[in-house]
Protein backbone atom coordinates (compact mmCIF):
# COMPACT_ATOMS: atom_id res chain seq x y z
CA UNK A 1 0.00 0.00 0.00
CA UNK A 2 1.20 3.31 -0.59
CA UNK A 3 0.35 7.03 0.08
CA UNK A 4 0.38 9.94 -2.38
CA UNK A 5 -0.48 13.78 -1.84
CA UNK A 6 -1.80 15.98 -4.11
CA UNK A 7 -2.70 19.65 -3.85
CA UNK A 8 -1.35 18.92 -0.34
CA UNK A 9 0.22 21.73 0.57
CA UNK A 10 3.68 20.09 2.49
CA UNK A 11 5.88 22.95 2.88
CA UNK A 12 4.63 22.95 6.37
CA UNK A 13 4.53 19.29 7.06
CA UNK A 14 7.75 19.15 8.62
CA UNK A 15 6.84 21.11 11.57
CA UNK A 16 4.30 18.33 12.43
CA UNK A 17 6.72 15.65 12.54
CA UNK A 18 8.17 15.71 15.82
CA UNK A 19 4.00 16.22 17.41
CA UNK A 20 3.32 12.56 15.21
CA UNK A 21 6.08 10.99 16.37
CA UNK A 22 5.48 12.15 19.94
CA UNK A 23 1.68 10.71 19.30
CA UNK A 24 2.96 7.86 17.87
CA UNK A 25 4.78 7.18 21.01
CA UNK A 26 2.07 7.55 23.46
CA UNK A 27 0.44 5.10 21.19
CA UNK A 28 3.22 2.51 21.21
CA UNK A 29 4.11 3.49 24.99
CA UNK A 30 0.49 2.70 25.55
CA UNK A 31 1.01 5.93 27.76
CA UNK A 32 -1.40 7.85 26.67
CA UNK A 33 -5.57 8.19 27.73
CA UNK A 34 -7.46 5.00 27.12
CA UNK A 35 -4.21 2.68 27.15
CA UNK A 36 -6.38 -0.33 28.22
CA UNK A 37 -7.74 -0.46 25.19
CA UNK A 38 -4.78 -0.92 23.09
CA UNK A 39 -4.96 -4.98 22.72
CA UNK A 40 -5.48 -4.70 18.87
CA UNK A 41 -1.93 -3.40 18.37
CA UNK A 42 -0.16 -6.91 19.25
CA UNK A 43 -3.56 -8.87 18.31
CA UNK A 44 -2.26 -9.92 15.12
CA UNK A 45 0.33 -11.90 17.05
CA UNK A 46 -0.89 -12.14 20.14
CA UNK A 47 -4.63 -14.04 20.15
CA UNK A 48 -5.90 -16.81 21.65
CA UNK A 49 -5.10 -19.61 18.84
CA UNK A 50 -7.46 -22.50 20.70
CA UNK A 51 -10.10 -19.89 20.39
CA UNK A 52 -9.01 -19.44 16.88
CA UNK A 53 -9.63 -22.83 16.18
CA UNK A 54 -12.96 -22.98 17.78
CA UNK A 55 -14.07 -20.21 14.94
CA UNK A 56 -13.16 -22.80 12.44
CA UNK A 57 -15.26 -25.62 13.94
CA UNK A 58 -18.04 -23.07 14.58
CA UNK A 59 -18.07 -22.05 10.88
CA UNK A 60 -18.17 -25.55 9.67
CA UNK A 61 -21.06 -26.45 11.74
CA UNK A 62 -22.37 -23.44 10.22
CA UNK A 63 -21.76 -24.69 6.98
CA UNK A 64 -22.99 -27.94 7.59
CA UNK A 65 -26.50 -27.17 9.01
CA UNK A 66 -27.22 -23.43 7.29
CA UNK A 67 -27.39 -21.81 4.33
CA UNK A 68 -27.57 -18.43 6.14
CA UNK A 69 -25.88 -16.96 9.27
CA UNK A 70 -27.95 -13.65 10.79
CA UNK A 71 -25.15 -11.80 12.26
CA UNK A 72 -26.66 -9.66 15.05
CA UNK A 73 -25.11 -6.48 16.46
CA UNK A 74 -24.10 -2.59 15.86
CA UNK A 75 -21.23 -0.19 14.92
CA UNK A 76 -17.82 -2.16 16.00
CA UNK A 77 -19.93 -5.67 15.85
CA UNK A 78 -21.40 -4.92 12.48
CA UNK A 79 -19.34 -2.93 10.39
CA UNK A 80 -15.95 -4.27 9.77
CA UNK A 81 -17.63 -7.60 9.23
CA UNK A 82 -20.29 -5.89 6.66
CA UNK A 83 -17.21 -4.26 4.97
CA UNK A 84 -14.86 -7.56 4.63
CA UNK A 85 -18.26 -9.43 3.68
CA UNK A 86 -18.82 -7.00 0.54
CA UNK A 87 -15.71 -6.03 -0.13
CA UNK A 88 -14.60 -9.95 -0.92
CA UNK A 89 -17.74 -11.41 -2.52
CA UNK A 90 -19.30 -11.45 -6.30
CA UNK A 91 -21.37 -8.55 -7.19
CA UNK A 92 -23.21 -11.12 -8.72
CA UNK A 93 -22.31 -14.94 -8.75
CA UNK A 94 -21.38 -15.03 -4.71
CA UNK A 95 -19.99 -18.88 -4.65
CA UNK A 96 -20.99 -18.90 -0.82
CA UNK A 97 -22.87 -21.62 0.74
CA UNK A 98 -23.49 -19.51 3.95
CA UNK A 99 -25.06 -16.30 2.86
CA UNK A 100 -24.77 -13.32 5.54
CA UNK A 101 -27.40 -11.63 6.46
CA UNK A 102 -27.22 -8.34 9.18
CA UNK A 103 -29.88 -7.47 12.19
CA UNK A 104 -29.87 -5.49 14.93
CA UNK A 105 -28.16 -2.64 13.23
CA UNK A 106 -31.12 -0.59 13.25
CA UNK A 107 -34.66 -0.30 14.92
CA UNK A 108 -36.94 -0.89 11.84
CA UNK A 109 -39.97 -3.31 12.62
CA UNK A 110 -40.75 -3.44 8.69
CA UNK A 111 -36.93 -4.95 8.05
CA UNK A 112 -36.77 -7.34 10.81
CA UNK A 113 -40.76 -8.72 10.23
CA UNK A 114 -39.68 -9.26 6.77
CA UNK A 115 -36.50 -10.97 7.91
CA UNK A 116 -38.43 -13.15 9.52
CA UNK A 117 -40.58 -13.86 7.15
CA UNK A 118 -37.27 -14.59 4.76
CA UNK A 119 -35.92 -17.01 7.04
CA UNK A 120 -39.32 -19.06 7.37
CA UNK A 121 -38.31 -21.45 4.55
CA UNK A 122 -34.22 -21.05 5.11
CA UNK A 123 -32.08 -23.12 7.18
CA UNK A 124 -30.10 -20.89 9.25
CA UNK A 125 -28.09 -19.95 12.80
CA UNK A 126 -27.60 -16.85 15.38
CA UNK A 127 -24.37 -15.28 15.84
CA UNK A 128 -25.42 -12.24 18.22
CA UNK A 129 -22.65 -9.97 18.64
CA UNK A 130 -22.59 -7.31 21.48
CA UNK A 131 -19.35 -6.55 23.69
CA UNK A 132 -21.20 -4.55 26.27
CA UNK A 133 -24.55 -7.05 25.93
CA UNK A 134 -26.50 -4.35 26.66
CA UNK A 135 -26.52 -2.16 23.07
CA UNK A 136 -31.16 -1.88 22.21
CA UNK A 137 -30.57 -2.67 18.69
CA UNK A 138 -29.21 -6.02 18.67
CA UNK A 139 -30.89 -7.20 21.70
CA UNK A 140 -34.30 -6.36 20.65
CA UNK A 141 -33.77 -8.12 16.98
CA UNK A 142 -31.98 -11.10 18.76
CA UNK A 143 -34.89 -11.71 21.39
CA UNK A 144 -37.18 -12.39 18.17
CA UNK A 145 -34.82 -13.95 16.24
CA UNK A 146 -33.92 -16.47 18.94
CA UNK A 147 -38.00 -16.92 19.63
CA UNK A 148 -38.03 -17.95 15.49
CA UNK A 149 -34.83 -20.19 15.68
CA UNK A 150 -36.30 -21.80 18.76
CA UNK A 151 -39.84 -22.18 17.08
CA UNK A 152 -38.71 -23.73 13.94
CA UNK A 153 -36.03 -25.98 15.29
CA UNK A 154 -37.03 -26.37 19.08
CA UNK A 155 -35.37 -24.84 21.88
CA UNK A 156 -32.38 -28.04 21.87
CA UNK A 157 -31.28 -27.51 18.30
CA UNK A 158 -31.49 -24.19 18.50
CA UNK A 159 -28.76 -24.07 21.25
CA UNK A 160 -26.67 -25.67 18.72
CA UNK A 161 -27.47 -22.83 16.09
CA UNK A 162 -26.65 -19.54 18.58
CA UNK A 163 -23.38 -18.44 18.57
CA UNK A 164 -22.98 -15.51 21.33
CA UNK A 165 -19.85 -12.91 20.55
CA UNK A 166 -19.55 -10.99 23.90
CA UNK A 167 -17.33 -10.19 26.89
CA UNK A 168 -15.50 -12.67 28.94
CA UNK A 169 -17.54 -12.60 31.72
CA UNK A 170 -19.92 -9.73 32.40
CA UNK A 171 -23.31 -8.40 30.43
CA UNK A 172 -27.00 -9.23 29.74
CA UNK A 173 -25.70 -11.56 26.73
CA UNK A 174 -23.12 -13.05 28.62
CA UNK A 175 -25.42 -13.71 30.93
CA UNK A 176 -27.95 -15.00 28.72
CA UNK A 177 -25.45 -17.78 27.00
CA UNK A 178 -24.23 -19.29 29.93
CA UNK A 179 -28.07 -19.92 30.84
CA UNK A 180 -28.91 -21.48 27.67
CA UNK A 181 -25.34 -23.04 27.45
CA UNK A 182 -24.51 -21.68 23.86
CA UNK A 183 -21.02 -21.31 22.72
CA UNK A 184 -19.80 -18.60 23.14
CA UNK A 185 -16.61 -16.30 21.58
CA UNK A 186 -14.79 -13.19 23.19
CA UNK A 187 -14.56 -9.61 22.74
CA UNK A 188 -11.39 -9.14 23.98
CA UNK A 189 -11.59 -6.68 27.34
CA UNK A 190 -9.07 -4.62 25.87
CA UNK A 191 -10.35 -3.94 22.24
CA UNK A 192 -12.74 -1.37 21.69
CA UNK A 193 -15.95 -2.20 19.78
CA UNK A 194 -14.63 -0.08 16.32
CA UNK A 195 -11.16 -2.17 16.40
CA UNK A 196 -12.73 -5.48 17.16
CA UNK A 197 -13.19 -6.96 13.69
CA UNK A 198 -9.87 -8.75 14.46
CA UNK A 199 -11.39 -10.98 17.10
CA UNK A 200 -14.07 -13.42 16.81
CA UNK A 201 -16.57 -10.64 16.66
CA UNK A 202 -15.36 -10.59 12.78
CA UNK A 203 -13.76 -13.72 12.56
CA UNK A 204 -16.45 -16.21 13.41
CA UNK A 205 -19.15 -14.51 10.87
CA UNK A 206 -16.45 -14.12 8.38
CA UNK A 207 -15.81 -17.60 8.44
CA UNK A 208 -18.90 -19.29 8.62
CA UNK A 209 -19.22 -17.37 5.35
CA UNK A 210 -15.92 -19.36 3.66
CA UNK A 211 -13.39 -15.94 3.98
CA UNK A 212 -10.24 -16.90 5.02
CA UNK A 213 -9.54 -15.81 8.13
CA UNK A 214 -5.53 -16.93 8.13
CA UNK A 215 -5.44 -14.84 5.08
CA UNK A 216 -7.09 -12.03 6.65
CA UNK A 217 -4.75 -12.10 10.19
CA UNK A 218 -1.67 -12.68 7.78
CA UNK A 219 -2.84 -8.70 6.51
CA UNK A 220 -3.10 -7.86 9.96
CA UNK A 221 0.91 -9.22 10.45
CA UNK A 222 1.68 -7.64 7.57
CA UNK A 223 0.13 -4.20 8.73
CA UNK A 224 1.90 -4.59 11.98
CA UNK A 225 4.75 -5.15 10.61
CA UNK A 226 4.65 -1.85 8.41
CA UNK A 227 2.56 0.52 10.46
CA UNK A 228 4.26 0.11 13.60
CA UNK A 229 7.73 1.22 12.75
CA UNK A 230 8.46 5.02 14.33
CA UNK A 231 9.30 6.89 11.10
CA UNK A 232 8.20 9.54 9.37
CA UNK A 233 7.73 7.36 6.33
CA UNK A 234 5.48 5.24 7.98
CA UNK A 235 2.35 6.10 6.55
CA UNK A 236 -0.16 5.56 9.12
CA UNK A 237 1.84 8.39 10.67
CA UNK A 238 2.57 10.45 7.94
CA UNK A 239 -1.11 10.20 7.47
CA UNK A 240 -2.36 11.22 10.83
CA UNK A 241 0.07 14.33 10.31
CA UNK A 242 -1.28 15.74 6.99
CA UNK A 243 -4.86 15.03 8.58
CA UNK A 244 -4.65 17.55 11.60
CA UNK A 245 -2.05 19.99 9.44
CA UNK A 246 -5.30 20.21 6.81
CA UNK A 247 -7.52 20.24 10.01
CA UNK A 248 -5.61 23.03 11.29
CA UNK A 249 -6.02 25.14 7.99
CA UNK A 250 -9.68 25.01 8.37
CA UNK A 251 -10.24 21.61 6.31
CA UNK A 252 -12.33 20.09 8.86
CA UNK A 253 -14.34 17.09 6.75
CA UNK A 254 -12.84 14.12 5.16
CA UNK A 255 -14.35 12.76 2.27
CA UNK A 256 -13.42 8.85 1.32
CA UNK A 257 -13.59 8.47 -1.80
CA UNK A 258 -14.10 5.16 -3.53
CA UNK A 259 -14.21 4.05 -7.17
CA UNK A 260 -15.50 0.50 -6.94
CA UNK A 261 -18.97 -0.28 -5.15
CA UNK A 262 -17.83 -3.38 -2.96
CA UNK A 263 -15.62 -0.89 -1.03
CA UNK A 264 -19.24 1.31 0.27
CA UNK A 265 -19.06 -0.38 3.77
CA UNK A 266 -15.30 0.22 3.90
CA UNK A 267 -16.12 3.33 4.24
CA UNK A 268 -18.65 3.01 6.53
CA UNK A 269 -16.36 0.80 9.01
CA UNK A 270 -13.78 3.90 8.35
CA UNK A 271 -16.59 6.61 9.83
CA UNK A 272 -17.21 4.33 13.06
CA UNK A 273 -13.73 4.48 13.84
CA UNK A 274 -12.55 8.26 13.02
CA UNK A 275 -15.97 9.70 14.11
CA UNK A 276 -15.87 7.70 17.53
CA UNK A 277 -12.40 8.01 18.13
CA UNK A 278 -11.84 11.76 17.24
CA UNK A 279 -15.71 13.44 17.81
CA UNK A 280 -15.19 14.70 21.08
CA UNK A 281 -14.08 18.04 22.86
CA UNK A 282 -15.64 19.90 20.50
CA UNK A 283 -13.09 18.78 18.35
CA UNK A 284 -12.52 16.23 15.09
CA UNK A 285 -12.40 16.07 11.75
CA UNK A 286 -15.97 14.98 10.11
CA UNK A 287 -15.88 11.85 8.30
CA UNK A 288 -18.03 11.30 5.06
CA UNK A 289 -18.06 9.50 2.35
CA UNK A 290 -18.45 8.90 -1.30
CA UNK A 291 -18.87 6.31 -3.76
CA UNK A 292 -17.46 7.31 -7.49
CA UNK A 293 -18.49 8.02 -9.72
CA UNK A 294 -22.31 7.56 -8.64
CA UNK A 295 -21.94 10.63 -6.48
CA UNK A 296 -19.72 12.65 -8.94
CA UNK A 297 -23.42 13.07 -9.95
CA UNK A 298 -24.82 13.70 -6.76
CA UNK A 299 -22.65 15.63 -3.95
CA UNK A 300 -19.54 15.90 -6.53
CA UNK A 301 -21.10 19.59 -6.98
CA UNK A 302 -20.42 20.31 -3.39
CA UNK A 303 -17.23 18.81 -3.18
CA UNK A 304 -16.27 20.81 -6.38
CA UNK A 305 -17.57 24.54 -5.87
CA UNK A 306 -19.20 24.29 -2.36
CA UNK A 307 -17.30 25.58 1.04
CA UNK A 308 -13.67 25.16 1.23
CA UNK A 309 -13.97 22.88 4.35
CA UNK A 310 -13.26 19.69 2.52
CA UNK A 311 -10.33 17.61 1.53
CA UNK A 312 -10.44 13.80 -0.20
CA UNK A 313 -8.93 10.64 0.91
CA UNK A 314 -9.12 8.41 -2.49
CA UNK A 315 -8.83 4.86 -2.39
CA UNK A 316 -7.39 3.62 -5.33
CA UNK A 317 -7.30 -0.11 -6.41
CA UNK A 318 -4.46 -1.50 -8.94
CA UNK A 319 -6.15 -4.33 -9.87
CA UNK A 320 -9.08 -5.72 -10.06
CA UNK A 321 -10.63 -9.46 -10.60
CA UNK A 322 -12.69 -8.98 -13.79
CA UNK A 323 -12.66 -6.31 -16.44
CA UNK A 324 -14.83 -5.86 -19.89
CA UNK A 325 -13.23 -4.49 -23.04
CA UNK A 326 -14.79 -2.16 -25.25
CA UNK A 327 -15.46 -3.06 -28.67
CA UNK A 328 -15.85 -1.14 -32.11
CA UNK A 329 -19.30 0.02 -33.10
CA UNK A 330 -19.67 -0.03 -36.77
CA UNK A 331 -22.53 2.47 -36.26
CA UNK A 332 -20.95 4.20 -33.07
CA UNK A 333 -24.81 6.08 -32.53
CA UNK A 334 -23.83 6.29 -28.73
CA UNK A 335 -20.09 8.56 -30.21
CA UNK A 336 -18.13 5.90 -28.07
CA UNK A 337 -16.10 4.09 -30.39
CA UNK A 338 -13.27 6.73 -28.96
CA UNK A 339 -13.26 4.38 -26.31
CA UNK A 340 -12.98 1.32 -28.72
CA UNK A 341 -10.09 -1.09 -27.34
CA UNK A 342 -10.10 0.38 -23.64
CA UNK A 343 -10.78 -1.60 -20.74
CA UNK A 344 -13.88 -0.18 -18.23
CA UNK A 345 -10.69 -0.16 -15.48
CA UNK A 346 -8.96 2.26 -17.70
CA UNK A 347 -11.87 4.45 -18.35
CA UNK A 348 -12.48 4.36 -14.29
CA UNK A 349 -8.97 4.98 -13.27
CA UNK A 350 -9.08 8.72 -16.04
CA UNK A 351 -12.62 9.25 -14.29
CA UNK A 352 -10.49 9.15 -10.79
CA UNK A 353 -7.41 11.09 -12.38
CA UNK A 354 -9.75 13.59 -14.20
CA UNK A 355 -11.67 14.14 -10.47
CA UNK A 356 -8.67 14.58 -9.06
CA UNK A 357 -7.38 17.31 -10.73
CA UNK A 358 -10.94 18.86 -11.02
CA UNK A 359 -11.37 18.71 -6.92
CA UNK A 360 -7.61 19.65 -7.28
CA UNK A 361 -8.68 23.07 -9.26
CA UNK A 362 -11.29 23.87 -6.71
CA UNK A 363 -8.83 23.62 -4.05
CA UNK A 364 -9.76 20.22 -2.48
CA UNK A 365 -6.40 19.00 -0.94
CA UNK A 366 -6.09 15.18 -2.18
CA UNK A 367 -4.78 11.90 -0.46
CA UNK A 368 -4.28 8.57 -2.29
CA UNK A 369 -4.04 5.36 -1.05
CA UNK A 370 -2.73 3.03 -3.69
CA UNK A 371 -4.20 -1.05 -2.67
CA UNK A 372 -2.87 -3.38 -4.72
CA UNK A 373 -6.10 -5.33 -4.59
CA UNK A 374 -8.88 -5.88 -3.15
CA UNK A 375 -9.46 -9.55 -0.83
CA UNK A 376 -8.87 -10.25 3.11
CA UNK A 377 -5.18 -9.85 3.64
CA UNK A 378 -5.13 -6.56 1.88
CA UNK A 379 -8.29 -5.24 3.61
CA UNK A 380 -7.53 -5.96 7.01
CA UNK A 381 -3.63 -3.85 6.39
CA UNK A 382 -5.85 -1.12 5.14
CA UNK A 383 -7.81 -1.75 8.75
CA UNK A 384 -4.79 -1.77 10.58
CA UNK A 385 -3.53 1.35 8.48
CA UNK A 386 -6.35 3.47 9.62
CA UNK A 387 -6.26 1.95 13.57
CA UNK A 388 -2.61 2.98 13.69
CA UNK A 389 -3.59 6.36 12.03
CA UNK A 390 -6.81 7.34 13.96
CA UNK A 391 -4.43 6.16 17.57
CA UNK A 392 -1.76 8.92 16.04
CA UNK A 393 -3.97 11.30 15.03
CA UNK A 394 -6.21 11.33 17.98
CA UNK A 395 -3.21 11.72 20.23
CA UNK A 396 -1.82 14.83 17.92
CA UNK A 397 -5.42 16.47 18.18
CA UNK A 398 -5.24 16.04 22.05
CA UNK A 399 -8.42 13.53 22.63
CA UNK A 400 -8.67 10.25 24.35
CA UNK A 401 -8.89 8.13 21.15
CA UNK A 402 -10.47 5.29 22.24
CA UNK A 403 -13.87 6.03 24.52
CA UNK A 404 -16.99 7.16 23.10
CA UNK A 405 -18.69 8.74 25.78
CA UNK A 406 -20.71 10.72 23.46
CA UNK A 407 -22.89 7.74 22.22
CA UNK A 408 -24.43 7.02 25.55
CA UNK A 409 -26.48 10.52 25.37
CA UNK A 410 -28.96 9.48 22.59
CA UNK A 411 -29.21 6.27 24.68
CA UNK A 412 -30.44 7.81 27.59
CA UNK A 413 -32.94 10.10 25.97
CA UNK A 414 -34.56 7.51 24.04
CA UNK A 415 -34.40 5.37 27.23
CA UNK A 416 -36.22 7.71 29.17
CA UNK A 417 -38.42 8.17 26.27
CA UNK A 418 -39.36 4.77 26.40
CA UNK A 419 -39.92 4.71 30.75
CA UNK A 420 -36.68 2.37 30.62
CA UNK A 421 -36.48 1.53 34.78
CA UNK A 422 -33.88 3.62 36.06
CA UNK A 423 -33.79 6.71 33.56
O1 LIG B 1 -20.86 -4.40 20.89
P1 LIG B 1 -21.77 -3.50 21.62
O2 LIG B 1 -21.41 -3.40 23.06
O3 LIG B 1 -23.22 -3.93 21.45
O4 LIG B 1 -21.62 -2.05 21.06
C1 LIG B 1 -21.88 -1.70 19.73
C2 LIG B 1 -21.36 -0.35 19.41
O5 LIG B 1 -21.93 0.59 20.27
C3 LIG B 1 -20.95 1.53 20.70
O6 LIG B 1 -20.59 1.24 21.98
C4 LIG B 1 -21.47 2.89 20.66
O7 LIG B 1 -21.98 3.18 19.40
C5 LIG B 1 -19.80 1.31 19.74
O8 LIG B 1 -18.59 1.76 20.19
C6 LIG B 1 -19.88 -0.16 19.56
O9 LIG B 1 -19.14 -0.54 18.47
Amino acid sequence: MKLDFTNVNLDKIDSYENKALDAFDTLMNKSGEGNDFLGWIERPVDYDKEEFDRIKKAAKKINENSDVLVSIGIGGSYLGIKAVDVACDSYFNSKRKVKLIYAGNQISGQYLSELLDYLKDKDYSLNVISKSGTTTEPAIAFRFLKEALEEKYGKEEAKERIFATTDRQKGALKDLADAESYETFVVPDDIGGRFSVISAVGLLPLAAAGLDIDKFMEGFKEGMDEYTQKSFDNPAIKYAAVRNMLAEDGKDIEVLVNYEAKLKYIAEWWKQLYAESEGKDGKGIFPVSVNNTTDLHSVGQMIQEGKRNLFETVIEIDNQESDLTIKEDKDNLDGLNYLAGKTMSFVNKQAMEGTTIAHVKGNVPNIRIIMDKVDEKEIAKLFYFFEIGVGVSGYMLGVNPFNQPGVEEYKAQMFKLLGKPGY
